[in-house]
């Protein structure tokens, strides 16, 4: 509006040749002068200076809007906005048709909850045909931990829409709409992001993951909390604006993680502190702080917290404009995430924001096993349970040894028993039996008495 013309204001043909004559191009030019220097420079009276001065600022202004006409501005721009569908019934009627276009949306929690699951499939619900539900677009895909599979994507494509994945060339084609940049450090990743804008509208990309911007500050030795988040700020406001600015959702994964003995990490910036509740949570504050930065938590719109709570995994919408928080209970099969209900049940408390890395330990086995934990930690380092990809667990249970597939980005936990004979090590059967709950991540070392446990992963 500054730099309306004045050659294009309704102005007396008189007047505007003679701001033409002194130079006075621009509504701001003129406006950024007094009256008194209007009538000085252009050597005009004042009463047709103050008439010009009424018409050009009459046609800088923007116009007057009813609080009725900004809400159905609203509405229409959010329809053409957009969403991107999960694909999970309840989850996408809470978040008006799913993950809304323009803005930030964070996935956090514990390691091995299925963040990354949430993300392949949202990249192959991006790149699906409209259709069938989908957006026909291209997908950036930041994959930092080297954990995105395109085995994987084809397999959620076969089980969850076989109609469309089974017709020919339908995989390589869905495949090939997803490019997948892997930063080695966070330079690589911000030279990564400012080349990006330009591609994204070019190429019709309708959907920008970065998994997980964590491993990004886990992966700089730089020391000090504060020099992290400080490097952050500009990402955060880079994306945002990069999601206002293209149109088209960035969905964003982080990982948490208590080194406290209690299994509950909460989000510094909620609750103010009342009562001993809270005071306890504190505690926990400053490790999260540490990883994303307060100003991380303020710039996401949506925030969707993905936990284990009694064995049982949760995906709860803790931040939104324009849902209650909610909890879904959810289980990770071939086909990818899919809820165990569609009917959300609303939270209440300080509970929103907390985040379960594993259930809580309820009895003196457990309390056993706990002893062990900090040994791991400390000979590992806690890194090292975020850093590795593939997890193999080997064991002996009952004088059988066990391979497990306790951690992979492609495979649901499997059991498989071997031996070692002279030619090596071989199964002693190729089905691999699929484990649920705990036993995931425990380790028998000889019988029950000496199990250890990964500290944080979730059960
Ligand atoms: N084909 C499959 N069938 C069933 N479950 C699977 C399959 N592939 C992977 N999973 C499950 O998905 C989980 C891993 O999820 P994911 O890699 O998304 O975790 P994450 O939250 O991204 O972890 P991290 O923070 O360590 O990156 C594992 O529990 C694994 O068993």
């Amino acid at each position: 509006m500054a730099n309306k013309l004045i050659g294009e204001i309704d102005l007396h043909k008189r007047i505007s040749n003679i701001f033409a004559a002194r130079n006075i191009i621009t509504a701001k030019d003129a406006l950024s002068m007094t009256e008194f220097e209007l009538m000085e420079l252009l050597d005009v009276g004042m009463k047709e200076i103050q008439s010009a001065v009424r018409l050009i600022s009459e046609a800088a202004s923007p116009p007057c809007q009813s609080a009725r006409s900004l809400l159905e501005q609203k509405v229409e721009n959010e329809y053409l906005l957009g969403h991107l569908p999960t694909h999970l019934k309840g989850l996408d009627s809470a978040l008006c048709g799913g993950i809304p276009f323009g803005v930030l949306t964070e996935l956090v929690g514990p390691p091995g909850i299925g963040k990354s699951q949430f993300c392949m499939k949202l990249a192959l619900s991006a790149s699906f045909p409209k259709a069938y539900g989908g957006l026909d677009g291209r997908v950036i895909y930041i994959d930092v931990e080297s954990k995105f599979s395109s085995r994987r994507v084809i397999e959620m494509g076969l089980k969850s829409f076989p109609e469309v994945f089974h017709l020919k060339g339908m995989a390589q084609e869905m495949a090939g709409r997803i490019l997948v940049l892997r930063p080695t450090s966070l330079s690589d990743f911000t030279q990564s992001i400012q080349e990006l804008k330009e591609s994204i509208l070019k190429n019709q990309v309708k959907l920008l993951v970065i998994d997980s911007m964590t491993a990004l500050l886990s992966g700089e030795n730089k020391p000090g909390a504060q020099r992290q988040q400080h490097q952050l700020g500009w990402h955060i406001s880079f994306l945002k604006s990069l999601a206002e600015f293209a149109r088209i959702p960035i969905v964003v994964t982080n990982q948490v993680r208590s080194q406290n003995r209690d299994e509950t990490s909460q989000y510094s910036f909620q609750a103010k502190l009342k009562d001993g509740f809270e005071e306890h949570t504190r505690t926990y504050d400053s490790h999260l702080v540490a990883a994303l930065g307060i100003n991380w938590a303020h710039a996401v719109t949506i925030r969707l917290v993905l936990e284990s709570k009694s064995g049982q995994r949760i995906i709860k919408v803790a931040k939104s404009p324009m849902s209650p928080p909610l909890a879904f209970p959810f289980h990770i099969t071939s086909a990818g995430i899919s809820l165990l209900s569609d009917d959300g049940t609303e939270l209440k408390g300080p509970g929103i924001n907390n985040i379960h890395a594993r259930a809580k330990l309820k009895d003196r086995f457990q309390e056993h096993t706990r002893r062990y934990d900090s040994h791991l930690v400390a000979a590992l380092g806690i890194n090292w349970d975020h850093a590795v990809t593939i997890r193999l667990v080997l064991e002996a249970k009952s004088g059988q040894r066990i391979i497990k597939v306790a951690k992979s980005p492609m495979s649901p936990p499997l059991a498989f028993p071997f031996h070692i004979t002279s030619e090596g090590i071989s199964l002693l059967s190729d089905d691999g039996a699929e484990l649920k709950g705990r036993g995931i991540n425990n380790i028998h070392a000889r019988g029950h008495s000496d199990m250890i446990n990964f500290n944080g992963d979730c059960s």
